[in-house]
């Protein structure tokens, strides 16, 4: 696994001069996240004014959770019954439950996940907002499930260093959906106006054990995707992943650097994974799908991968902290310009709560749909091993399949779901 990949260029953006640069310095930040998000999907953030205390102490505790032993993280697993929603299952406001993502044929980890949403925010739970069935599908009150509350004591400060992360990541999502907005032409305000309750985002604390053996093929610490989210801000224990071969990489066309998906090979572009470097502090942001919807394509998802490190890497595992950020859940996601531009929608419209449910009319985020679909984006083979990115993959032929998929009784499907 651990070939030597090309380093992605990467475009940086500095929250400071954002804030309270001169105009040219903040407008030069925001012509540079539109330039990135149009081409490739990825920015790295730097002068984010979060402290480097912080995120040391939450990956310190964090790492302290993944040491205890198996059956006791599980304890902290989701219990029965949640419904059936991105993120592994919904938690509380104040909330956390444990995840266990992915794993060697012989059962080793590859990458579990502490799910986090830690907010001070208050829910009102006579609010409709919160109460009505939609929404007690997105929030979970500490009444129904107080086991949400209940942190591992052997774990000293781990509550209170995650909902010190949550908070800063509150406060730096406030930023960049200001950011976002000012580079899509929108109202500053726009996202901002949409993100007005406690959020229903996670900040997913993921652990990448170091590996002693080789998985196989069709396994890696995290298979090629994309997220559906509005923009994800990632920051990790590692500074220096390429060299251990098991840090982030994203897939670009080799002579472009544009980002692209499993379908470029098919055109016949070379397509390549480059190795996502993070400077020292800085966070890398790539957006979603949503963002892809809202935007009808102007600012692109980025198809990502955490492949397999060396084996016996001196590093002593990978943890990295991912705030999953979304707006509320009742927010319409549709194209933003196509009524002023006379563009052509490239989506259906939508909504934020549809696309984080499972069982989601949208055929990419039904649980039992999205393995074929993965499949007609040249992102995994029938069996569940990630593409060579050559092999040729149909999508109107595999969309014709799940039509007739969506017709009978899904279970015959016989499809299992990944993350
Ligand atoms: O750990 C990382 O750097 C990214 C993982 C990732 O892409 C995901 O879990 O969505
Ligand atoms: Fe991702």
């Amino acid at each position: 696994m651990a070939r030597a990949a090309p380093t992605a260029q990467i475009e940086q953006v500095s929250i400071a001069k954002f804030r309270t640069g001169s105009a040219a310095e903040r407008d030069a930040q925001v012509a540079a996240l539109r330039r990135a998000f149009a081409r490739q999907g990825m920015v790295s953030l730097v002068d984010t004014g979060v402290a480097q205390e912080t995120i040391d102490e939450t990956i310190a505790k964090s790492r302290d959770f993944f040491a205890l032993p198996q059956a006791r993280k599980e304890h902290f697993g989701s219990p029965p019954g949640y419904p059936p929603r991105s993120f592994g299952a919904i938690t509380s406001p104040r909330g956390k439950h444990y995840h266990l993502q992915q794993q060697d044929e012989e059962g080793n980890i590859l990458n579990e996940w502490l799910q986090t949403r830690n907010t001070s925010v208050q829910v009102d739970w006579s609010d409709p907002y919160y109460s009505c069935p939609e929404g007690q599908e997105l929030y979970s009150s500490e009444a129904k499930h107080p086991e949400q509350q209940v942190w591992p004591e052997e774990v000293s400060g781990l509550q209170d260093a995650i909902a010190t992360y949550y908070g800063a990541m509150e406060e730096l999502s406030k930023v960049m959906y200001e950011l976002f907005a000012v580079a899509l032409e929108l109202e500053p305000n726009f996202f901002l106006k949409l993100a007005q309750r406690a959020p229903i985002w996670p900040v997913t604390i993921a652990h990448y054990p170091p590996q002693t053996r080789t998985p196989s093929e069709d396994r890696a610490r995290i298979q090629p995707h994309w997220d559906r989210t509005l923009f994800a801000m990632i920051t990790t224990s590692d500074v220096g992943d390429e060299e251990s071969g098991g840090g982030l990489q994203i897939l670009v066309d080799s002579e472009t650097g544009e980002g692209v998906d499993g379908r470029a090979k098919l055109e016949g572009r070379s397509v390549e994974w480059q190795n996502v470097v993070r400077p020292a502090g800085a966070y890398v942001v790539n957006v979603g799908e949503m963002m892809s919807r809202w935007s009808n394509g102007r600012m692109r998802h980025v198809v990502h991968r955490v492949a397999n490190p060396v084996v016996n890497h001196t590093d002593p595992g990978r943890v990295s902290l991912m705030a999953y950020v979304l707006t509320d859940y009742d927010a319409v996601v549709e194209c933003l310009h196509c009524t002023a531009d006379g563009s052509e929608p490239m989506y259906e419209p939508t909504w934020v709560g549809e696309m984080m449910n499972w069982g989601s009319k949208l055929s990419i985020y039904n649980h039992t749909k999205q393995e074929m679909m993965r499949q007609a984006q040249g992102l995994y083979l029938a069996n569940g091993t990630q593409t060579a990115l050559g092999e040729p993959t149909d999508v109107k032929s595999v969309e014709a399949s799940m039509m007739r998929c969506q017709k009978d009784d899904s279970s015959s499907c016989g499809l299992t779901a990944s993350s």
